[in-house]
């Protein structure tokens, strides 16, 4: 359809300034990372890469729920950081890293290699979003008894206080405050595409660091 059109326009624009360098998407749990990586992907003709998949396959085990749970988190953070730094030598890539990979500093020495963008939604959407499927896949927000949206909106305040400064060191920030769940289906995740393809000139032009706020009208 016309957006993406205008998205596959926009990716033979802004290709020459890549110049092969992997993106990687960083932002908390349900941002849209995987969602809007795979489309970016596919306008860029990039390859798409999960790191929490990686480390599943890697590890061996299903499910980073799993992984946490057999093994524990620093173990996962350790594979983690392996998966990381061996995508940092490839090129090409568009990568949804994890939730958390922002808080280890050595992470940021691989994903500085290429483009980082941090996916800024606010908690309320967040929780909404991920109250809608369970956190039985999300083991630091996952809990037994309670309310899913307001037990996902506590963890989430908390992880993003410990967080934020880390995420803060991403080159660009899209700040993706008008998207509702309702409108998954519709140009809104196209069109977020054409954002974060706009981003990647910020490192072109060595602009550091570029903030984009898209809000209703930009999609209208
Ligand atoms: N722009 C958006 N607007 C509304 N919902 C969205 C948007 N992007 C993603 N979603 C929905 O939010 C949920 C999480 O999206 P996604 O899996 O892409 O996030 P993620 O950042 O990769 O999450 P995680 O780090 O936990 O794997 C999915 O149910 C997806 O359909
Ligand atoms: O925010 C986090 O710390 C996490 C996010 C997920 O992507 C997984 O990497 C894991 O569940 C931890």
């Amino acid at each position: 359809d016309n957006a993406m059109v205008f998205a596959f326009q926009k990716a033979e624009d802004v290709l020459p300034y890549l110049n092969d360098r992997c993106v990687y998407l960083v932002g908390m749990m349900g941002s849209g990372k995987t969602t809007v990586g795979k489309i970016i992907a596919e306008v860029l003709g990039y390859s798409f890469f999960d790191s929490d998949k990686l480390v599943e396959q890697s590890v061996g085990i299903p499910s980073v729920a799993e992984i946490f749970q057999v093994h524990s988190e620093a173990f996962f953070r350790d594979n983690e950081s392996e998966v990381l730094r061996d995508l940092s030598s490839m090129h090409r890539l568009i990568v949804a890293t994890g939730g958390g990979a922002v808080i280890r500093p050595i992470n940021w020495s691989y994903m500085r290699k290429g483009l980082t963008i941090w996916l800024d939604v606010p908690l309320d959407a967040l929780a909404r979003r991920i109250a809608a499927v369970g956190t039985a896949s999300r083991p630091l927000l996952h809990q037994e008894s309670g309310d899913p949206y307001a037990k996902a909106y506590a963890k989430l305040t908390a992880l993003f206080e410990q967080r934020m400064d880390s995420y803060a060191n991403a080159d660009a920030r899209v700040s993706l405050e008008s998207m509702f769940p309702n409108e998954l289906d519709n140009t809104i995740i196209r069109n977020s595409c054409f954002i974060l393809v706009l981003c990647t000139t910020t490192k072109a032009y060595m602009v550091h660091q570029y903030d984009v706020f898209c809000s209703r009208s930009v999609f209208t």
